[in-house]
């Protein structure tokens, strides 16, 4: 078995919010909304009898300042020596002055008890074709489930005719819906199921509704946040944090002139308003968030570096986060290090893994972070620079999860972030795509040609998979597999040693020869033929 290749050093602890819940315990759920309902309530707007319960007292104001709890700068556990001690000395320093001058985290520390409403746009630019609101509410209900101490008290999909409204929805729904809300005392937050929120909605729910409310955007970096391990995917995080710190600040400004002023004071001796002294704190988290991620970046034993001291290929596995990227990794090479997880995003840091083709070519393997659909663009461009790896490879394979109900859907999605990824169109053009889990899909067989179905699991399709993959780079990277006859006394052998991949030597004795079998590309095998005409 060849070892995977540590690309990373790795965080002992990696879930911020685990922490933060010995400050903040988490809430247990509520006696009368523990449990999902099954009733299917929604869509029937203000009609349904459900919003029928008395609306509570207007909620308390959020508290007074906008910093969140103080975070705690976990230690590095190394297992690589991808930087330098002094590096990672710096790397922690510039970590730790940024907790220490911004504590916070814009995202929900501990438990909560999630009331989840997804909202069913029946028509217009922003209706979803590929999909159903069921099945859009399904993967809502395993998002909040990849969290720990997370649970869905209850759920709905409510129609609207104006998805891009401050309140999303119509005055009847949004009134009927504050009474079924502020009726369930059990419910510490709601999950509105939709891309990205505004400040401002934020703010008008949280008031209207009395408890927090969390869009797609905060949950996903909520899950990362809580998978992160490296400090690359820490920073990576912290820095996708910064449109909701931006978007706390301005609700906490908006309360302070509420209540009588205060943003456009002075501070004290400085010469900058409240508001401005908080911008310019916010600004300057995210430049020292950058420095440090391009620090890494630079001093990261980049793919490149490590391709080329050892000529190795690379092929990048992505795919819609749960489908198996982790899984089919482990199966082609017999990594036992990695930890496929029944989880969405439980890879977050791209990882390289080497295994063997049928000619015996060794082969990076790139795990990578998995795709979720509706999820905002600037998150997706936090960990492009992770992704840029991946425009470094010779090949990209497509994981699929077929036996998911969404997985047309998924495809779409998985294929349109690729599109946006700036990748060498050569890349994309080659994309193998691999429909995995066909275990559980009784008699499977693909109605798309080109394509490879496989168990990564239990091993099924994966010598098939591999002759393609072996195929596929030798064109893509212009090689061919050759066995030479050379002669050992003469200069062949190490001129092969150094212009090809030498992957096996045959010695003939009795001939003085060997037969060398290489990858070699075109343009050396021509050399090689001039140079070597008569062996
Ligand atoms: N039945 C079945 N389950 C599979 C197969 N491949 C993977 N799984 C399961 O699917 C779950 C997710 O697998 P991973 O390999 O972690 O998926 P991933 O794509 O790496 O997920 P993320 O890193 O979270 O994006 C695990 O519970 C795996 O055991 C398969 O061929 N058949
Ligand atoms: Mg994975």
């Amino acid at each position: 078995m060849l070892r995977a290749l540590p690309l990373r050093c790795w965080w002992r602890a990696g879930c911020r919010a685990a922490r933060g819940r010995e400050s903040s315990p988490p809430t247990s759920a509520g006696s009368s909304s523990s449990s999902s309902s099954s009733r299917p309530w929604g869509a029937q707007g203000a009609s349904c009898s459900f919003f029928t319960s008395p609306p509570r007292a207007k909620a308390k104001k959020r508290p007074g300042s906008w910093r969140p709890q103080p975070g705690v700068v976990q230690e590095i556990e190394e297992e690589d020596a991808d930087l330098e001690d002094d590096e990672y000395a710096d790397l922690e320093e510039d970590e730790e002055a940024l907790w220490a001058q911004h504590p916070a985290t814009a995202l929900p520390l501990g438990g909560q008890n999630i009331f989840l409403v997804h909202p069913n746009v029946k028509w217009g630019a922003t209706k979803q074709h590929l999909t159903t609101a069921e099945l859009q509410l399904a993967e809502a209900v395993t998002l909040v489930k990849s969290l720990p101490d997370w649970t869905v008290a209850d759920q709905v999909i409510l129609s609207t005719k104006t998805p891009n409204s401050k309140l999303i929805f119509g005055k009847g729904n949004f009134q009927a819906l504050t009474e079924k809300i502020r009726g369930s005392p059990g419910i510490t937050a709601v999950f509105l199921n939709v891309e990205v929120l505004s400040a401002t909605s934020v703010r008008e729910m949280e008031d209207a509704w009395g408890v927090k409310v969390f869009d797609r955007y905060t949950v996903a970096l909520n899950i990362f946040r809580c998978n992160a391990r490296t400090q690359e995917a820490k920073l990576q995080i912290a820095l996708a944090e910064i449109p909701l710190l931006r978007s706390m600040l301005k609700n906490e400004l908006a309360d302070l002139d509420q209540q009588g002023g205060g943003s456009s004071r002075y501070t004290m001796g400085s010469g900058e308003t409240y508001t401005e002294v908080q911008h310019r704190l916010l600004k300057e988290k995210e430049q020292k968030i950058k420095r440090a991620l391009a620090k890494i970046k630079r001093n990261r034993y980049l793919l490149q570096t490590l391709r080329r001291k050892r000529e190795l290929p690379a092929i990048s596995v992505m795919g819609y986060t749960n489908c198996g990227k982790t899984t089919l990794i482990k199966a082609l090479t017999g990594d036992e290090g990695l930890q496929p997880r029944d989880q969405l995003f439980a890879t977050l840091d791209i990882t390289a893994h080497a295994g063997l083709l049928p000619s015996r070519m060794t082969v990076l393997y790139i795990d990578t972070i998995g795709f979720l659909s509706q999820l905002p663009h600037n998150l997706i461009e936090s960990f492009s620079a992770t992704l840029q790896d991946v425009a470094r490879s010779d090949l990209i394979i497509h994981v699929r999860d077929i036996s998911h109900p969404e997985t047309v859907n998924q495809k779409a999605s998985v294929l349109s972030v690729l599109n946006s990824l700036c990748l060498p169109r050569q890349l994309l053009d080659s994309i193998v795509e691999v429909h995995n889990k066909v275990d559980l899909v009784g008699g499977y067989q693909p109605t798309e040609p080109c394509v490879f179905p496989i168990s990564a699991l239990h091993g099924y399709g994966l010598e098939e998979l591999k002759q393609e993959l072996e195929t596929r780079l030798l064109t893509v990277t212009d090689k061919q597999i050759k066995t030479l006859r050379i002669n050992l006394s003469g200069p062949q052998l190490s001129w092969l040693y150094k212009e090809a991949t030498v992957e096996d030597v045959s010695v003939l004795p009795e001939d003085g020869a060997a037969d060398v079998k290489v990858i070699i590309s075109s343009s050396a095998y021509g050399r090689y033929k001039k140079l070597f005409p008569h062996w």
